[in-house]
């Protein structure tokens, strides 16, 4: 099913606009919507999922008119914010099956199939009879998804999930995503350029309310192919090379030198050499070029 955005504006009573007339096309899958700190991400997550209006625009999902129809939507939905709160001193297992009662599932049998299920998934199955209270937060994040897809969702939106995790507990988590992905569409909200390139077939960047490219991970880096150049200076020299070239990012060497990535059609200088292109270039790229052209 497919997630059509049109015209999509919201402005805060602060005066802030946090979506600014946003048009997007979303198919099954994992998407990745990619975005600084105050991009939009949750304001755009949130009123998909029903929880705020938008002042104009519309979205629709398959046959559902999600701002007119907003319980035909959450039928359909899977939402895990960006924090989810205090759980109760329950274990996952009794949680879970709590859950299932409260969204309809009235025999017990059917409910221990499903609970068991949806643990398998998550990984969280050997540690059922544990309180939720007392789980990492990378388990606090699979137990989520679990809780989410009691209800056999079509469209799953998760909200910076992998903020905060550790390597080994973002590592897990997105293997989950990425087993639930199969079924539906999925719209994942990130500022880690890596939880795109691991994760999502389909990206979107946003910036100031704007989508500034939809693209593939594959197509963006292909793009700019033979573009992206290196090399290594004194650290003192970053601010000359910033103001010569476009430099996208710098990352200290071991012995204080940096190396610094250059967008350029043509090698910039005689001690630039050309290296594959990162989505993370793409990434700065497409931030560095927004922020010029509203600058
Ligand atoms: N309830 C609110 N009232 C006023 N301004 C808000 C409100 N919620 C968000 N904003 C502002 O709207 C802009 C977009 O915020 P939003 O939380 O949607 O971005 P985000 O990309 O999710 O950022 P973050 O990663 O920091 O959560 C920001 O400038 C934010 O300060």
């Amino acid at each position: 099913m497919k997630l059509s955005i049109t015209n999509l504006t919201k402005t805060y009573k602060n005066g802030v606009k946090a979506i600014d007339n946003l048009n997007l096309e979303i198919g099954t899958g994992m998407f990745g919507l990619l975005g600084p700190n105050g991009a939009g991400k949750s304001t755009l997550m949130r009123t998909i999922a029903t929880l705020q209006s938008p002042d104009s625009g519309s979205i629709q999902f398959g046959e559902i008119n999600v701002l007119k129809d907003k319980m035909a939507l959450r039928k359909v939905l899977g939402y895990l914010p960006q924090s989810f709160g205090v759980y109760p001193k329950m274990s996952a297992e009794a949680l879970l099956d709590y859950f299932a009662t409260l969204k309809g599932v009235k025999s017990k049998t059917d409910r221990e199939t499903l609970v068991k299920e949806v643990l398998e998934i998550t990984n969280l199955y050997e540690v059922r009879k544990k309180e939720v209270a007392g789980y990492s937060g990378g388990m606090k994040q699979r137990f989520g998804i679990a809780q989410l897809l009691l209800n056999n969702p079509k469209l799953i939106i998760v909200d910076e999930p992998t903020a905060g995790l550790d390597p080994a507990e973002r590592h897990r988590f997105l293997n989950v995503l990425r087993e639930v992905g199969t079924n539906c569409s999925v719209i994942f909200s990130t500022h880690i350029v890596d939880d795109v390139k691991e994760l999502c077939n389909e990206m979107a960047i946003l910036n100031g309310g704007r989508i500034l490219q939809h693209t593939t991970p594959t197509e963006a880096t292909e793009a700019i192919k033979g573009k992206i150049w290196t090399r290594i200076i004194e650290r003192d020299e970053l601010e000359s090379m910033e103001a010569t070239f476009n430099v996208l990012s710098s990352n200290y060497n071991q012995d204080n030198t940096l190396n610094i990535r250059v967008y350029a059609d043509e090698q910039p200088a005689p001690e630039f050499r050309t290296v594959a292109p990162q989505l993370d270039d793409v990434y700065f790229i497409a931030l560095k070029s927004d922020t010029e052209v509203t600058a």
